[in-house]
């Protein structure tokens, strides 16, 4: 159905003016941008552009970090109250994106900085409520504000404000050692999507120049563009995978009997992510990890069950209008579908407040039942404007998963707040944290 994304950018509205333009600008102006990209799964992109790395190289260094931290959880000290492992699975999945698109040195070290990481989670947690209405009436909020009648709290602007400048320091510090040819040359110095979307860009502008969709917007605030395209993909990436991770980890630590599974079956790696005395840690195969299909089921349910975005996702039908299931809808009709009523289809999803794994493994459901399920699945969306980083996502937390539970069970010492997970465009628990304890496995 030729139906049209409608908001161009992610929920990041109040960078610049530049981002503005991107955001409110026609559709295709996004699709041309996600097309410069050069490919759909931000996983191998690395490995199109003929680099050797790919996100399992990324996920050793941060392993290297990981561990710890977790092993700290276990320790005498930790032992009464765990550790926070919200805040740690934000770090691990804020160094995992950023290092995949400014390469390991120009990243960042949220994992080793936890008074810098608490400081940025602050900030986002302060302006995350209000999102709303530049996302949703951008000419009027901009207007109300030059007017000196804010519609968001002053606090929240200064977050944004403080969260942009961040970034741009992020994105400067990568021009600076591109300009004077200090790129750090180790493999995973590469700096993937940033190469990606700067060659892209340049190539656009030589083919079509002012005939471009993208000369008003992104050619024509060339650094901005940049640095907000690549804003949206570290905040997309980065909350979302955490807050999946969290939840997994909360549910798995309900139950040793299925951590013993998952153990089990992550040992049958080979090679798999088992510790051993002295020895560096080793990563598994892609493939043979991605084939798992317990570890690919506990990770699914959570998606399902706990969306990271489970909201509207807003489209706009053609020009043209359009049918939709048993209707005719008329064109410029603003229409959305939602992951969290879409997970909650009793019919595809029986009991569906329950989380339940065995409801996507093979030895439990026939073909045409779980076809029916993945089809229903929509925690990244679908279509034309289906989020761009999906495979990437899976990858990071089925490796940051195996990594963990190869080596560790887990406990809770604080799940308060777990059970309510937050209204709003991205979904949290209610209290924003989690304490477990990680023991190493017999
Ligand atoms: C568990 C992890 C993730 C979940 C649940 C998730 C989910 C989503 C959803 C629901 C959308 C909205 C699509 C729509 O408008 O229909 C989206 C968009 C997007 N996601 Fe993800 N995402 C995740 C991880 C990532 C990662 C790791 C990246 C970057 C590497 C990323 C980059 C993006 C971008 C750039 C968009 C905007 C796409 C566009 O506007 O065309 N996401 N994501």
């Amino acid at each position: 159905m030729p139906i049209v994304g409608l908001v161009p950018s992610f929920a990041w509205a109040q960078m610049s003016s530049a981002s503005m333009a991107l955001r409110t600008s026609a559709p295709s102006t996004r699709v041309v941008l996600r097309s410069l990209l050069g490919t759909r799964s931000l996983t191998t992109m690395g490995m199109a552009r003929g680099s050797k790395m790919n996100v399992r190289d990324f996920a050793y260094t941060t392993w290297l970090k990981f561990l710890p931290i977790l092993e700290d959880s276990g320790g005498e000290t930790q032992n009464t109250h765990g550790i926070d492992i919200y805040s740690v699975f934000m770090a691990a999945t804020m160094d995992f994106i950023a290092a995949y698109i400014f390469g390991l040195k120009n990243g960042t070290d949220f994992l080793g900085d936890k008074a810098f990481r608490d400081h940025f989670l602050e900030l986002y947690k302060a302006r995350n409520d209000y999102g709303y209405y530049d996302q949703e009436m951008p000419r009027l909020t901009k207007l109300c504000r030059k007017l000196g009648i804010p519609l968001c709290p002053e606090w929240a602007d200064e977050a944004n404000e403080k969260l942009g400048k961040w970034f741009q320091r992020l994105c400067t510090k990568m021009e600076h050692a591109v300009d004077s040819h200090h790129l750090p040359i180790g493999p995973l110095d590469q700096p993937i999507v940033w190469d990606s979307l700067i060659n892209g860009l340049r190539n656009e502008e030589t083919k079509r120049g002012k005939a471009s969709v993208l000369y008003p917007t992104a050619l024509s605030n060339f650094k901005l563009s940049v640095a907000s395209e690549l804003f949206d993909h570290v905040l997309a990436g980065q909350e979302t995978a955490g807050l999946a991770l969290t939840y997994l980890a909360w549910r798995l630590s309900q139950s040793f009997e299925l951590q013993e599974q998952l153990r089990a079956e992550l040992l049958s790696l080979s090679p798999n992510m088992r510790l051993t005395e002295n020895s560096t840690p080793t990563m598994p195969d892609s493939k043979q990890l991605d084939g798992l299909p317990l570890l690919h089921a506990v990770l699914t349910e959570t998606l399902r069950l706990h969306a990271p975005i489970p909201g509207a996702q807003p489209r706009q039908t053609p020009e043209s209008g359009c049918q939709i299931g048993a209707y005719t809808v008329p064109g410029g009709v603003r229409v959305a579908a939602l992951g969290y009523t879409l997970h909650r289809d009793e019919a595809v999803f029986p009991e569906p407040n329950k989380w339940d794994h065995t409801r996507w493994l093979p030895s439990h459901s026939d073909e045409e039942t779980l076809k029916q399920r993945n089809r229903q699945f929509w925690a990244f969306s679908s279509g034309g404007r289906m989020c761009i980083g999906s495979h990437f996502a899976m990858h990071e937390m089925k490796l940051i998963v195996a990594a963990i539970y190869s080596n560790y069970t887990s406990h809770i010492v604080d799940d308060d707040g777990m059970e309510n997970q937050s209204d709003g465009y991205t979904s949290r628990p209610e209290k924003e944290r989690l304490f477990l304890r990680f023991k190493k496995a017999a």
